[in-house]
Parts: C-alpha cells; structure tokens; sequence
C-alpha cells in the first residue's frame, strides 16, 4: 500500500492508502491545524488509485500549492501544501514513505489527541457540539481568495478563485478570436447578456494579447472594471476578462474560458455600516456560504436587516469589510458582478395591470441587450415561465394572482438575466402559513437548481428548509449564523418568540460577544473573521454605473410603450381621462351662460370700460379646471412605482429616458384635456374674432395657454410625486397646489402693482397662463385696475408679444419642474446610481 509522509513543525503524520485524510481545526479530524485561518473542515487528502491528490473542501482562506491555490491537485514527494495562506499559512511538507521509516513516530494521528490547545475550546454554548461527520459535510464557508495579486487592477485575484476552466481556447498571432452570441465568432457564447458581435481578442505587435469591446451592449470587463464601449486593453497574466457570464484568464497563449453557472460561493466579512453621526448600524457581520445555499435572514425590527441587504447587494455599500462572489470582491468590481445580481425587494417589482407575459416582455426588453431578438426574449421568458410553474397564468393579469403567485412573478423577473445570487426582501409578508411554504420551497428549489439566494423574512416556521440561518440582534449585530436546525439550542430557548422576547427584554444585552464565544462560532465564521477588516474603497461612481443595454431611444420607446398598455389595462383612469375636463369645462358655462368674453363698452362717467366679470370667472375655472386635472394626472405616478424604478434603474435603466417617458405620455394626455377644458369653455360664448397670433383661430389661441397649464401643472404633479415618500402626502400637496393657482390667476384680486405678491405670483403657471389668454381677450380693459386705470398689467397687455413672453414663461416653468423631478428622482436611487 502506498504511504505518504507529512510534515509540519517537526509533527509527522503517515497517511496510508486505505482511507481519505481529513485537514482542518476540526479536533475530531485526522489532522488538526490550530490556525484561524485555516477552515474546521479545510481539506482532504487521498490516494485515488493513481496518485495522491489534496482536495480543498470548500475552505475559506483556500489550499495553496506553489503559490497558486488549488480545489485538487495530485501531490507527491517534495510537494508542499500552504492552508489559509499562499505564504505564511500552516505548511505541510510532503515526502514518500522511505521518509516514514526513519521519523521516529509516523503514526496517522486520530483525532484531537495530538492537540490539546486547540483554538475552538471557547465557553460551549448551552447545547452538547453539534455531531457532523466528516462525510456528510455541513459545508462551513466559502473560499475566500489572496489579497490582490500584482497588476490585479480593480481587485482580481492572482487566480480565478479555485476553479477549474470549463473550456480552453487557443489564441494565435495571426488570427483575431472574436467572442460573441452569433455563430460566425470563433468564440460562440450562447448567453442572451452577450452582444452577437462582443469583443474580441487579438496579438499586439510586441506579442501580447489584447482585448477590444465592439460596442457591446452589456459591456467587457477586465477585472470587474469596464474597459469602455469599443475600448480596448492589454492583459497581463493575472487579468480577468468578464464577458455575460463567462470570464477569461489567459494563460500564455492559451485562453481559459470559465463560465459562471451561478453555482458561486458567498461571503461577508466584517460588514460595518455607519451612518451619519457616527453610529453604527451594522456591526461587523461576517458570514460565508457555499455554493447553491439558501441562507435565511431573521432579526427583531430594526436589527439592521435591510441595511445588510443593501450592503451585500452593493445598493448601499459598508463602510468596511468586503463581500466575496466567488472570490471576487463585489465592491471592487461591482460594475460587472452587479449583472449577476437578483434582487426582489419587499413590493412587487411589476406594474400589476399587465398580464404576466407583458409585464415579463417589457422586463425583457429593457434588461437584454439591444440586439436580442423578440423571438430570444420571448423563449427565455417561456423558459423562466416553465421553470417557476408559472406557463398556466401567463396570460392573467397580475392583479388577479394571488400574492405567493405574485412573488413568482416577480422572482421570475429576475431570474430572466440568470443571477448567480439572489436576495429577497421579506418575500412572504403578507402571505398565508401555506404560501409562505410555497414560496420558501421556490426558494429552496432555487439554491437547489445552482444559485445561492438570500432571504430576509419575518416569517419563522419555514427556516428549516434554509441550509444556513444567520440572526441579527438589535443594535446590527450578529447573534447567531449556523444551520438553522441548532439555532434555538443555541439561544437556549424553545420558540423563536421567547428569542425575539429576549432580543426586546434585554436590548444592551451583548449578543454580539455571546456569538462570538461560542463553538458555533468557531465552527461557522472564525475562519472567516480571521482576515482583517478592510476598509471600502469603491471605485468612482461613473466607473461602475452600470451598462446601459439598450440606448437611451430604445429604453425610451419600450417606457412609452409600456406606459401606454398600463394605461390602456387601465378603463377607470382612461374613464376619469375623459370624464374630469368635460365635467370642469362644463361648469364654467353654467356661468352667465349667455354673457360672452369681450370688452364692455366703455362707462362715459368713469372713461374705462365696464368690467367683464364673467370672462375673468370663466377663466379662473378653466385655468384651475386645468391646473386640477394636470396636476391630478401626475401626482401619484411616480411614488407609486417608486420600487419598480429602483430596480430597474440598478439594471441600466435612463433616468432621464424614464422621465422623458412620463413626460410625453402624461402630457399628451393632459394637453388633451386641456384641449377639451378650453373647447368647452371658449366655444359657445362669444370671443373677440381676430387673434394676437393665429389671426381667426381664436379659439385655439385661447386653448393653447389652458393645455400648457395642464402641462406645466402636470409637472408641478411630478415634482411632488417625486418629493414626497409615501402615496397619502400626494392628496393634501395637490389640494394646495390647486388652490394657490387659484389665488394667483390675478382673476381674484389685482396683482399688478401689489409689491411682493405680484413678483411671488410669477413663480405660479396659473399666473402665466391666464396672462397669455387674457392678451387675447385683452384682460386690461376686461378687468380694468379702478384703483389706477393707467397702470395696466404688462402680462395682460393686448400685443402679440405679451402673448409669446406668457406663454414661454409658462414652459419654462414646467422644464424647470423637469429639472427638479431628475433632481428629486436622485434621491431615491440606490446610493450606488447617483451620479
Ligand atoms: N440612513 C440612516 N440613518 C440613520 N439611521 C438609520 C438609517 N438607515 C437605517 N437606520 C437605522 O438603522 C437601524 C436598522 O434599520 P434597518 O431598516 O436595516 O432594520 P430592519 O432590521 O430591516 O428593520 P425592519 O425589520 O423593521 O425592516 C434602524 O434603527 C434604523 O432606524
């Protein structure tokens, strides 16, 4: 039997063929490394029939061998293996069995014996250790890479993780190996992410190779960083090229393709978030997985769950520590691992009037990259369908699913782009006992099928079905991460309500330091805390905006689009379109309906002429029918699908192009209404015959200022819509709105001459829009100033010119109101998109 002698510090170990070798600071292992960074279960060693062969077992600080870090490698004779570190970490020299007879004690070393001081003999906690054997692994965390290697640029590592490539290429000289998803490229990626003509590869004049972006859609990345549309870069050994889901390492002139098939570990070490004022809301979290994991979040309210969401999700990021993906440091390279992303906030991320299959093609259609074909988005669409069970509704509105099915749909979403990780924030509020099941066994059958998912949830009866638990405790900190079942051991209770009492009942209790003196400690994350905290050093915000996939028109006509159907689904808005102008603009003939909008003669006693009453009343009600119905269309709109625009915004999508959208959308609606607001009104009453501008149209002249009121007024509409932070604020701010344009028609009471109050009223579009009609109704001799008949209002004056200063003041009220809506919009983006 073939024999194998280890070393270490003067300790041999004889390892003979019949049996794997276990390596790790697990004392119940064959050999115990008492180093924190070295993972409980770390490694094995075994005789394959062939060959010795060290396997990496998952750990987090990885097996090295020559400096590289290996998941297999055969070893022999004069190997030597590095655990936890390439360098400094324990090191275990390897000999042949001639060795073994001249060391004075070979023996294979069971057991904890050979170490008394092992470093987990922390205070048990109240439960016996959990039993696991080494066959069965409780997998303990994921491989956690080397610091930077040199030219690692944004944060590559020296090696591509532990992985082995899934395909090789050969590069030569002479030849230029264009990547792409059609199949005329030399490299054919079938991923709907990947333009048909993406990048591609070619040798410099010096020898070297060098990558060129062709305009993708999605973007190339060298080490996590894009290299810009059609840029291009050379590449070093260490570098790693990121194209969809696949990466490339070159390794001299050979090409090694691995391609991410969401099978990713993930970690977090040492999560801090401070927020101003110094205090800290999320306390050193540290925590790993190994691929396909469900980890479950739970934590009394305020516990600092959704901070941590935001913080391994990179929406808002730590202010120390690093989150790992697959080794790679998502901070750092966050413009490309942010595709890789999914993330199903707590509200449902579609527009609910749609049928599921539209709303998905819409998503679609935004999130692919342009050059995709309906007929590739719609089959990745039926796919995601099929896969969450969802082909029978596809064809039912959103609002008629029930709200687990709802969830599926949104998770569904997401899964179109093929994320590696997903996370989900409270996906079962407001669920029965049996949704809630079922969408944890979605859940579970997601980590199953290659994902890692993390969710946040309230709900405590389903966690068994998670591989991993992790606890907040109040105050942001950890109290317990370790498989579910062991959890309330670990508390020492028997009802997640009598933990979450104690949380309460014992808030500056230190849970933080309990966790941390615990075996299950030791055992779940020591290895990872081992590292040392970093602190978070972002690239710069225009770095790593993310691509846009489709360009700013495209994104544009989809938005309308989109717009239009949800309107369209919608017959009780559409009713309400037609029904508000008609009634408004009715009202006002029920005003002196026999008296016209002329000049009255004038009053031989006072030299002025008679004050019109009835065209200023009709005038005021059209302008405020107009201000209302504008105002009303807009006001809701945007803080109402607040979480859809988060979200899509964090997959590419313009800010300005979703805007634009509201814009053209609502305001042909509104200028519409407007339109109807002034036929209405101006038609059956007697109007002067000659316009200033548009000779005997007059009656259009005098609508034109009533439909860019709406329009301005919409926009008004759209500036609260964006300020405020919950739907119930928007009816009071529009109450208001109306009734201060009502004040400052300069209908109600002269304006001109009143110091203050006439300069504050040109900050109103009613002021501007009743000005330009009453220049064509000639409002200086309709509404004469008794006070001082000689100082007429200038905004009132009967001239062409006064109507074009009226109405152009009036629109550039509503641009301004645009540039307020993009400002205020900014503020509720993730902190990552602001820019
Ligand atoms: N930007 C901020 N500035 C100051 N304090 C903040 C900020 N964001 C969150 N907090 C505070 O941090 C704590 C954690 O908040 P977080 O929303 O993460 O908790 P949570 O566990 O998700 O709560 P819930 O279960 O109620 O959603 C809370 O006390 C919250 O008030």
């Amino acid at each position: 039997m073939p024999e194998l002698v280890l070393e270490m510090n003067g300790r041999t170990w004889t390892l003979d063929a019949s049996r794997p070798y276990t390596l790790g600071r697990d004392p119940q292992g064959d050999i115990v490394l008492d180093d924190a960074r070295v993972s409980w279960r770390h490694a094995t060693i075994a005789w394959n029939g062939r060959s010795w062969v060290v396997e990496d077992h998952g750990s987090t600080n990885g097996t090295f061998v020559q400096g590289q870090r290996v998941h297999q490698l055969e070893i022999g004779p004069g190997s030597a293996v590095n655990l936890g570190n390439a360098t400094d970490g324990p090191r275990l020299n390897v000999s042949g069995a001639a060795a073994a007879v001249t060391t004075p004690q070979p023996q294979p070393q069971p057991h904890a014996a050979q170490n008394e001081n092992a470093g987990w003999a922390q205070p048990a906690p109240q439960q016996s250790a959990p039993q696991q054997n080494w066959q069965q692994p409780q997998q303990v965390a994921p491989q956690i890479p080397q610091q930077q290697g040199p030219g690692g640029g944004a944060g590559a590592p020296s090696a591509y993780g532990d992985r082995s490539p899934t395909t090789f290429h050969q590069l030569a000289l002479d030849r230029v190996m264009r990547i792409g998803r059609a199949l005329e490229n030399e490299l054919v990626v079938s991923d709907l992410q990947v333009s048909r003509h993406h990048a591609e590869f070619h040798a410099t004049p010096d020898g070297r190779f060098e990558i060129r972006d062709l305009g993708s859609h999605n973007g190339t990345f060298v080490n996590g960083m894009p290299i810009g549309k059609g840029g291009s870069a050379l590449l070093g050994p260490n570098d790693i090229v990121g194209v969809g889901h696949s990466t490339f390492r070159l390794v001299g002139d050979r090409l090694e393709e691995f391609v991410d098939t969401g099978e990713v570990s993930f970690s977090a070490r040492h999560l801090t978030v401070t927020v101003d004022g110094g205090k800290q809301i999320l306390k050193d979290v540290s925590f790993g997985v190994p691929e396909k994991s469900l980890i479950a979040v739970i934590g009394p309210s305020g516990s600092g769950k959704s901070t941590l969401l935001k913080a391994l999700t990179g929406y808002r990021p730590a202010n120390q520590g690093d989150v790992l993906y697959d080794n790679r440091n998502l901070y750092k390279q966050f413009a490309e691992l942010r595709q890789r992303i999914g993330l199903v906030p707590q509200d449902d991320i579609l527009h609910k009037e749609l049928t599921v299959k539209k709303a998905l093609k819409y998503a679609a259609k935004l999130r692919f990259p342009a050059d995709t074909t309906a007929a590739e988005r719609e089959a990745r669409i039926d796919e995601v369908l099929r896969e969450l069970k969802l082909d029978i509704h596809k064809e039912k509105k959103v609002t008629s699913l029930s709200g687990g099915q709802r969830k599926r749909v949104s998770v569904a979403l997401e899964l179109l782009t093929k994320p590696s990780l997903i996370f989900l924030d409270e996906p079962t509020s407001g669920l029965d006992p049996g949704m809630d099941r079922d969408v944890m066994q979605l859940l579970r059958g997601l980590a199953d099928d290659g994902r890692t998912v993390l969710v946040v949830t309230h709900s405590v009866a389903e966690l068994a079905i998670c591989d991993k638990l992790l606890v907040m405790a109040p105050g942001g900190s950890v109290a317990y991460f370790g498989p579910p079942e062991e959890a309330l051991n670990f508390f020492g209770y028997e009802t997640w309500a009598d933990v979450f009492s104690a949380f309460e009942n014992y808030r500056d209790y230190d849970w933080a330091g309990r966790w941390k003196g615990s075996q299950h400690y030791q055992m779940y994350a020591a290895d990872i805390d081992a590292v040392a905290p970093q602190s978070v050093d972002m690239p710069s915000p225009q770095a790593i905006k993310p691509p846009k996939p489709q360009g700013w028109f495209s994104q544009l006509g989809t938005l309308i689009r989109r717009y239009v159907a949800v309107i369209g689904s919608d017959k009780g808005f559409l009713a309400l379109t037609v029904i508000l102008p008609a009634v408004l603009g009715a009202v006002s003939l029920l005003i002196d309906h026999n008296r016209g909008l002329l000049v009255n003669p004038v009053n031989p006693r006072t030299g002025m002429h008679v004050p019109n009453g009835t065209a200023t009343t009709v005038l005021l009600i059209l302008a405020v029918g107009a201000c209302f119905a504008g105002a009303a269309n807009s006001v809701r709109e945007l803080i109402k699908e607040r979480v859809i625009y988060e979200r899509e915004r964090a997959t590419g999508l313009s800010r300005s192009a979703y805007l634009m959208s509201k814009v053209i959308v609502l305001g042909a609606v509104t200028v519409l209404q407007g339109l109807m607001v002034g036929l209405i009104g101006f038609s059956s009453r007697e109007i002067p015959k000659d316009g200033l501008v548009l000779g005997n149209a007059t009656l259009f002249e005098l609508c034109l200022p009533i439909m860019a009121l709406g329009f301005t007024s919409m926009m008004f509409g759209l500036v609260i819509s964006a300020l405020v932070k919950t739907a119930e604020k928007t009816m009071p701010l529009l109450v208001m709105f109306a009734i201060i344009q009502v004040v400052f028609t300069g209908c109600l009471f002269t304006l001109h001459g009143t110091i203050g109050v006439n300069e504050f009223s040109y900050l109103m579009p009613s002021r501007w829009a009743v000005g330009a009609a009453g220049t064509t109704l000639d409002f200086n001799n309709i509404a004469p100033n008794t006070d001082d008949p000689t100082n007429t209002d200038p905004l009132w004056d009967h001239t062409a010119s006064a109507w074009g200063l009226d109405m152009a003041a009036l629109i550039a009220i509503g641009v301004v109101c645009g540039f307020l809506v993009a400002r205020f919009l900014r503020r509720h983006e993730p902190e990552v998109m602001r820019k």
